[in-house]
Order: structure tokens, then C-alpha cells, then sequence
């Protein structure tokens, strides 16, 4: 097939143009960028070649080679991988296939990215990152075991468009061919690409070498420099990484900075990590394991398009970086490195889906990450708040979703609460540790932010007690509460579900005995408001909870609140019919307004419009939408003029 030019999509010229003109001050990540997936390559090519021989095509001296010419002005990166395929190529270079990336690079401002490179960091500018550096790059490959002639050349200045053509080309893999900008020709330098592979690539796990020219005097047969004989240029090929898997070294020998380049290595975050945690498990199941904790959430943290953050290895050698089994959902911010020496070399990505060797590791891992979580809430409590603030929505998954470690995840969650400042936590001990004397049960309320459950009026009664509620505002509080039932042996309670018994048994009696009283003065009101309200609530009673407000609306305890509607409806799912309670306070004035007017007219049409703002009062104030808004604001309206009308005397 002849030379096709192509375009990019849209929204690879745009993190192009992103990374150009962004990140600047980080220009030498484009060599990580580029011997990273190099790595990867072979990573690919070896790990087939443990099933087909063919592929390794006389060549098993698996290499990274870094090619400076100083005369073409050029720096070429060479891998001896898996190569690609001409549909590889356009669709791995040139291309997005995620639609969650697709759509969080339109929303990227350059500005944004220019002070906070980390966001572009979340999903790796990779092989675009090239650019930064070069305003020409050309890219030849051929997939491992296939034809010489199946080779594929792909070129493009970053303007929008590329060529790709077929090729010959004798070696398996990919070399990379940087036209480097006129000021940018430093990267042809010996000692600038030692030091940024010896800085960013050192633990690559293949030789990324160069032909480094000396000049010396000859020697003779025994070693001794010839006098008198000049000097000769000598061409040596030199490994500048030291290979050592980082993971496989002591903890000691390790420095910070170390951990960190490593961790950027693998995440191809730009920050640095939170949390490092590596150790060595023996027993059962062995292998290394060093894992990162991320200092922020990447954007995609709830895509399920997401990939988890661990890569596994076998006795060092690479097997995937996207094993199912390896961590939980609700650990799938956690970064880094397992390596196992028990697993076979050539274990199927498949077979590892349901490996028991992958379940002990898993196993262990998940109780390493929530002992490290525990200490750091402990020993460094602003630093787990730091995590927590990124990463608590996703943790609290566990709770939910694994039973077995249900009472450690329950001591890391934190809520924030009616005696917390808003931005600071409280956990559940703390809650337990300080409920007054006489408090029976730990109350929560749920919803979508802490100001608006702040207004609710179902608080009233707690404020009015002295008692804490807790504020769940994340969705995933729904399911966290449905997993805890209860804390040390106190039962947890929705603060606006069924009926409440904040009080002891002799100011139960006397509260019953009044409500009593008050429900036979108002009975034929509550039905008359029952009947009005008949297509939108399934009861209507008075209200022992309410100090200040009205009315409110009360799930029962277990139906559907205001908030389990609204993420339900959010999730696209369907929300099933279900009619709550309508909660009146006997001593509020409107009560006896609407007394007043049942008592003079019980026909009075007045008293249907009243109901429906009634009604939609309680909705407002738990923050949900009102039926009928135009009904809503004709019927305030009515009522300012006729309030207005009463007070001017007209
Ligand atoms: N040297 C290479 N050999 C073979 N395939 C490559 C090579 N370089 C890139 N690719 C392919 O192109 C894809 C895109 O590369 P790119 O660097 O843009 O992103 P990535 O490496 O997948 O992502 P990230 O940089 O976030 O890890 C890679 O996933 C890989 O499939």
C-alpha cells in the first residue's frame, strides 16, 4: 500500500498541543516516556515468545539501543519488542480509544496543564511526548514474527496529520527517530542522556545502551600506552542503566528518590507518591510487592474503563499489567510492582483470572494496604486525611463489598459531621467515644452536600438533644451504611427514616400522651391533607422530630429516601414508586392557621392550594425538585399579594 496521509483525531492534536506548549519545564521525561514503552515492547516480545518460539527470530539479546547522530541533528530509540502492526500504529499513535480521556482532554486548559502538570500526567503523554522535543518524528516497526516486508513507517511533524506507509525492515521491534529542534539539540549530549537514563530509566529491567567514542593512546600487547603513536578514536557500546529491579533490592540501599522515580515510572504520574510500602511476603504464598498510594485521584478514578495499577511479575520477568485478581475494585488507585516467585513463567493472562496463588497474594496485599492505612491514620493522621480526601469515596467501596475485612475498612472511614467543621472528619470510634449518656444509636443522614443536610429540618430534633449526626454526602454512603449496621454494639440509624426514640421511656410516654392529644385535635385536618396529598404521600402524621420547621418528609425504614431516588435517577436506573410520610410539628403557627380554616370551612379551596405548598416545602428543604414549580410560584405569589395587599389596607 502506497503513502497515506492521515489526520489525527481531535483530541490527540489537542493533547499535542497540550504537551508542546505545556510542559516545558519537564522536557526530559519525553527519553522516560519513549524507553518505558520500549521496555513494554519487549516486555510483550518476551513474554510471547514463552509460547512461540518463532517470534524470537535469532535474536534473544533483548536491548534498548539509544542512537545520537549529531550530523543529521537526530536521537533514535531502538527496541528489539513486539513491534506493531500498520492497524497498531494508527490506532495506538493517533488515536484515543477512551472515550473517559477523550472527553477530560477537551475539558484540559493549557494553562492548567502548565502549573499543574500531574493532570496530564494521570493517563502518561507517552509517546507524544516526543514532540516536546523534536518537530519531526519517525517511527519504523515491524511486529515481531512477522514478514520483513510487513514493516510499517510512520511520520509526522505534530501539525495535525501523519503519513504511514508499508516497509521492509529486517528487525523485529520499533526504532523512533527524534528530528530534534534546533534548541533542543542538548539531547544529542553524552552526559545529558546518561543522566536522564541514569535518573529516570536506571531500573529498567533491559540494557538502554549507546555507542560511547573515546579518544586514547594505543596499547600494546601487554596494556602500555605506545609512545609516539598518536591517539585513536575507540567506539564502545556502554550500558547506562543499571537494570537492578528496584523491588528486588533491600529497603536500606533504597533511597527516596529512588522510590519516586521508580513510582513515576509506573504511574507516569508527575507527583510525587503519598504513601511507599514494600516489603517481601514469605510463608504461603511468596513474592515482593512495592506498592504506591497516590497523593492524588486520577480522573477516571469511576470509569469503568479504568485499568487497575499493578503490574505483575514473575521471578522478574514481566506478565501483565492488568491482572483482574491482583487487588480488589474498591484498592484500584493503588499503584506499583508484585512479583511472585511461585506463579509459572508461562502462566495465561487467562488462567490468572482464577489462580489460587493470585487469591493469596491478593489476600495478603489487601491486608498489608489496610495495616499501612491503619498506622498512617494513627501515627500520621494529616496525611491519611490527605489520602482520604482523594481516595476515601473508592476505600468505603470495601465496606460493602468485602465482608471479610468489613471491621478494619470500618475503623478507616470517616464522615464528616453536625461537630465537625465542614472539611474535617470524624470516625466512628471518635462518634462512639463522645455520644452523651442516654444516646442509644449512632444517626447519620445522607445526601449531596453538607450544607444543604445542614438546613435539613430533620436535624432539628438532634440539635435540639445534643446528639451527632453524621453527614454521608458521597453515593456510595447508601451501600456503606447498608455494610455497617452497626458500631460497637450501637446500631446505626438514618436520621430521616422511620420513627426515632431519642427519648427515655418516661418522656416517651409524656411526648405519646401529648402527640395523642394533638392528633385528635387535628385527626379530621390530617386526613382532609391526607386525601389532598393522596397521589404523593402514603401517610400524614404529626411529628415528634421537628423543633423549628413545618414539615418533612420521612422515608420509611427501608424504603427509598430523598437521596437513594436521586443517585438512583443519576444512575440511569429506574427509581420504584415509593411514597413517604408526611411529618407535620403540632406547635407550628401554620398548624393552627390550617386548624383554624378546616374548623371554619372544611371546603375552603384554600386548603387544597396549601397542601401542595405544604408538600413542596418538604421537598425543598431535603433539597429535592418540586413538581410543579410554576404552581409553586403562582401559589407564592397569590399569597405575597394577598399578604402585601393586608398590610398597605388596600
Ligand atoms: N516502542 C514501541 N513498541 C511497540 N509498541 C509501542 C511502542 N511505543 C508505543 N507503542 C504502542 O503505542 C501505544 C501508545 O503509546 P503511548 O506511549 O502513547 O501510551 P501508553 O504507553 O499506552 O500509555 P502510557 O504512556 O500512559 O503508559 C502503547 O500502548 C503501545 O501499544
Amino acid at each position: 500500500m502506497s503513502k497515506t496521509v492521515k489526520q489525527f483525531e481531535t483530541e490527540v492534536q489537542q493533547l499535542l498541543d497540550l504537551v508542546i506548549h505545556s510542559l516545558y519545564s519537564n522536557r526530559d521525561i519525553f527519553l522516560r516516556e519513549l524507553v518505558s514503552n520500549a521496555s513494554d515492547a519487549i516486555d510483550k516480545a518476551r513474554f510471547e515468545s514463552h509460547s512461540n518460539a518463532a517470534i524470537i527470530e535469532g535474536d534473544a539479546e533483548w536491548k534498548i539501543k539509544l542512537i545520537p547522530d549529531k550530523e543529521a541533528g537526530t536521537l533514535t530509540i531502538r527496541d528489539n519488542g513486539v513491534g506493531m502492526t500498520r492497524e497498531e500504529v494508527e490506532k495506538n499513535i493517533g488515536t484515543i480509544a477512551h472515550s473517559g480521556t477523550k472527553a477530560f482532554i477537551k475539558g484540559l486548559k493549557e494553562q492548567n496543564v502548565a502549573e499543574h502538570p500531574e493532570l496530564i500526567g494521570q493517563f502518561g503523554v507517552g509517546f507524544y511526548a516526543s514532540f516536546m522535543v523534536a518537530d519531526r518524528v519517525t517511527l519504523v516497526t515491524r511486529r515481531a514474527g512477522h514478514e520483513k516486508s510487513a514493516g510499517v513507517r510512520w511520520e509526522s511533524a505534530g501539525d495535525g496529520s501523519y503519513t504511514v506507509e508499508e516497509c521492509t525492515k529486517a528487525t523485529r521491534g520499533t526504532e523512533i527517530t527524534l528530528h530534534l529542534k534546533d534548541e533542543m539539540k542538548e539531547y544529542l549530549d553524552e552526559w545529558k542522556i546518561r543522566s536522564i537514563v541514569k535518573k529516570y530509566s536506571d531500573y529498567v529491567q533491559y540494557p538502554v545502551c549507546m555507542d560511547v567514542t573515546r579518544t586514547e593512546v594505543p596499547k600494546g600487547v601487554n596494556g602500555e600506552e605506545i609512545e609516539g603513536a598518536g591517539t585513536i578514536e575507540k567506539t564502545t557500546e556502554e550500558t547506562l542503566n543499571s537494570m537492578k529491579a528496584i523491588w528486588t533490592r533491600p529497603k536500606s540501599e533504597i533511597t527516596e528518590e529512588e522510590y519516586e522515580e521508580f513510582y513515576k515510572h509506573v504511574s507516569h504520574d508527575f507527583d510525587k507518591p503519598l504513601k511507599t510500602i514494600h516489603y517481601a511476603a514469605e510463608g504461603v504464598s511468596e513474592f515482593r510487592a512495592l506498592l504506591y498510594l497516590p497523593s492524588h485521584k486520577p480522573f477516571d478514578l469511576f470509569s469503568p474503563e479504568r485499568r487497575k495499577g499493578i503490574q505483575l511479575y514473575v521471578k522478574r520477568v514481566f506478565i501483565t499489567d492488568n491482572c483482574e485478581g491482583l487487588v480488589p475494585d474498591y484498592l484500584r488507585f493503588v499503584k506499583g510492582v508484585v512479583d511472585s516467585s511461585d506463579l509459572p513463567l508461562n502462566v495465561s493472562r487467562e488462567i490468572l483470572q482464577e489462580d489460587v496463588q493470585i487469591k493469596r497474594i491478593q489476600k495478603n496485599l489487601v491486608t498489608k494496604v489496610l495495616s499501612t492505612l491503619a498506622e498512617m491514620k494513627e501515627k500520621e493522621p494529616e496525611q491519611y486525611l490527605a489520602f482520604y480526601r482523594e481516595f476515601g469515596p473508592v476505600l468505603k467501596e470495601g465496606v460493602h463489598f468485602d465482608y471479610a475485612n468489613r471491621e478494619k475498612l470500618q475503623e478507616l472511614v470517616l464522615f464528616e459531621s453536625t461537630k465537625t467543621e465542614a472539611g474535617q472528619f470524624a470516625s466512628l470510634k471518635e462518634y462512639a467515644e463522645r455520644m452523651p449518656e442516654g444516646q442509644q444509636e449512632i444517626y447519620y443522614i445522607t445526601g449531596t452536600d453538607r450544607s444543604a443536610l445542614e438546613q435539613s429540618p430533620h436535624l432539628e430534633i438532634f440539635r435540639a438533644k445534643g446528639y451527632e449526626v453524621l453527614f454521608l454526602t458521597d453515593p456510595v454512603d447508601e451501600w456503606v451504611v447498608q455494610g455497617i449496621t452497626e458500631y460497637g454494639g450501637k446500631k446505626l440509624k438514618a436520621a430521616d427514616r422511620g420513627d426515632l426514640s431519642l427519648e427515655s421511656e418516661e418522656e416517651k410516654k409524656e411526648k405519646e400522651a401529648q402527640k395523642e392529644e394533638a392528633t385528635k385535635r387535628y385527626q379530621g385536618l390530617l386526613d382532609l391533607i391526607k386525601e389532598k396529598l393522596s397521589g404523593h404521600v402514603k401517610e400524614v402524621r404529626l411529628s415528634s422530630r421537628l423543633t423549628d420547621s413545618a414539615c418533612c418528609l420521612v422515608a420509611d425504614e427501608y424504603g427509598l429516601n430523598a437521596n437513594m431516588e436521586r443517585i438512583l435517577r443519576a444512575m440511569n436506573q429506574e427509581v420504584p414508586e415509593s411514597k413517604r410520610v408526611l411529618e407535620l410539628n403540632p406547635s407550628h403557627p401554620l398548624m393552627q392557621v390550617l386548624a383554624g380554616i378546616y374548623a371554619k370551612d372544611q371546603a375552603n379551596p384554600r386548603l387544597a392550594d396549601y397542601c401542595d405548598l405544604l408538600y413542596d416545602q418538604a421537598l425543598l428543604t431535603e433539597g429535592s425538585p418540586i413538581k410543579d414549580p410554576l404552581r409553586f410560584t403562582r401559589l407564592v405569589s397569590e399569597l405575597m399579594v394577598s399578604d402585601g395587599k393586608a398590610m398597605i389596607g388596600e
